[in-house]
């Protein structure tokens, strides 16, 4: 559907993008997200045709936009940060003129104009001056006229900025139902908003693309290690060692300090109890492992499997209540959840929570563009606005 490639974009001496390189298939709703002044707008203006590429190419449905800019804008809706609206206009009249510049026939006019309005739920307002309307049903107009002509490809340009909580809901809501007939391509630096509506994200820093893929999917192909957090119903020791000791984990941290000083005391006096008794808890595995009555199926199954003198010392701990909460990673981006159920169920360790433990979004963009945003964020500005 469109193919962005190799673009660079210079104004005069100033850099605005560099080499982007990437393509989008169709129906795919795609996140563009990047600090100020990172390339956002330049990029769309050129997918757009409003900007020449300083070098590269882009093609539409196949189409390029260098050769044959009119075909190919005709298969694009543009709504730029700023809508290009006649605020002395009716809705019902800027939508004609729109429809003529489009080159709608006056037959298919009525009946287009009378879809988006109701698509974008501007029914009734027709006759209303633009100037009068909200800021969100001015967003709503700005979406009508970049599908009016029924586009294939749909740029929004930060579609919800500037707008009240209810319009940005509003808003986002439309962007959905439009993604289910276009294909979309949205830039905002509203994380929440990737994460509502995406199926990808680009992430652009510093003129270039630093970051492709699923929201869900960025953290691992950052090269993160699996990682889970537990909360187990058990002794703490037990449970530490017997997680530590599973094949694939790579450290376990206790989390809550407060249950672990409570088992760490529970533990004590278990041992103090136990003193009276012969030590066959410090016993090497295989010795205990030959004892006529090895205690519960637990402390057999930890044996038999050669733990740690820790963990077989665990059994002894058998008076500790309550759960531990624990945050497991992996040595690797292997998923552990099955191993770590499994063992857990086979000691007989009800787990209360297992949850997946990933970069959120924020994390991601942060670590990939604090450190030069704060270089370059401010200068850019200035820039643009000595430009503009
Ligand atoms: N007309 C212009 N003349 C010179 N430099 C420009 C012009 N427009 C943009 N730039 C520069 O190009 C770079 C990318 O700007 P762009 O507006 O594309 O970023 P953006 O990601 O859309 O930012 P924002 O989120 O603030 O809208 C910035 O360094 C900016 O200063």
């Amino acid at each position: 559907m469109l193919e962005v490639k190799q673009v660079s974009k210079l104004y005069e001496n100033h850099r605005g993008v560099e080499h982007i390189d990437f393509s989008m298939s169709r129906g795919e709703i795609v996140g563009f997200l990047g600090p100020n002044g990172a390339g956002k707008t330049t990029t769309m203006r050129m997918i757009t045709g409003y900007l020449n590429p300083t070098k590269g190419s882009i093609l539409i449905d196949g189409l390029s936009m260098a050769d044959h800019p009119k075909k190919a804008r005709q298969k694009i809706g543009y709504l730029p940060e700023t809508p290009p609206l006649y605020p002395e206009m009716t809705v019902q009249a800027y939508l004609q003129f729109i429809a003529d510049l489009r080159g709608i026939t006056a037959r298919e006019q009525k009946q287009r104009i009378g879809e988006v309005v109701d698509r974008l739920g501007l029914r009734g307002r027709e006759k209303q001056i633009i100037r009068s309307l909200s800021k969100g049903y001015k967003q709503r107009i700005g979406l009508a006229q970049a599908i009016l002509h029924n586009p294939d490809l749909l740029v929004l340009d930060e579609p919800t900025s500037g707008l009240d909580p209810k319009q940005i809901i509003e808003i986002r809501q439309l962007i959905r139902e439009l993604g289910e007939n276009h294909t979309v391509l949205l830039s905002t630096h509203i994380l929440p908003e990737i994460n509502s509506l995406c199926n990808r994200v680009l992430i652009i820093n510093q003129g270039k693309i630093v970051m492709d893929g699923h929201p869900d999917q960025l953290a691992s192909s950052m090269g993160e290690t699996f990682e889970v957090k537990l909360e187990v119903k058990g002794p703490r020791e037990r449970i530490i060692a017997e997680l530590e000791a599973l094949p694939g984990v790579g450290s376990v941290k206790q989390l809550d300090r407060e249950a672990a000083s409570v088992a760490a005391e529970v533990s004590t006096l278990a041992e103090v109890s136990h003193s009276a008794e012969p030590e066959e808890d410090a016993l090497p595995d295989e010795a205990q492992a030959e004892r006529p009555e090895g205690g519960d199926e637990a402390e057999r199954t930890a044996s038999e499997t050669g733990r740690s003198a820790a963990a077989d010392r665990a059994p002894a701990e058998t008076g500790a209540e309550g759960s531990v909460k624990l945050h497991v990673t992996a040595t690797d981006r292997t998923d552990i959840r099955e191993a770590v159920f499994y063992r857990m169920a086979e000691l007989r360790y009800p787990i209360l929570e297992m949850k997946k433990e990933s970069l959120s979004l924020e994390d991601i963009f942060l670590k990939l563009t604090t450190n030069e945003a704060a270089l370059g964020g401010s200068s850019d500005e200035e820039e643009v606005s000595a430009d503009a």
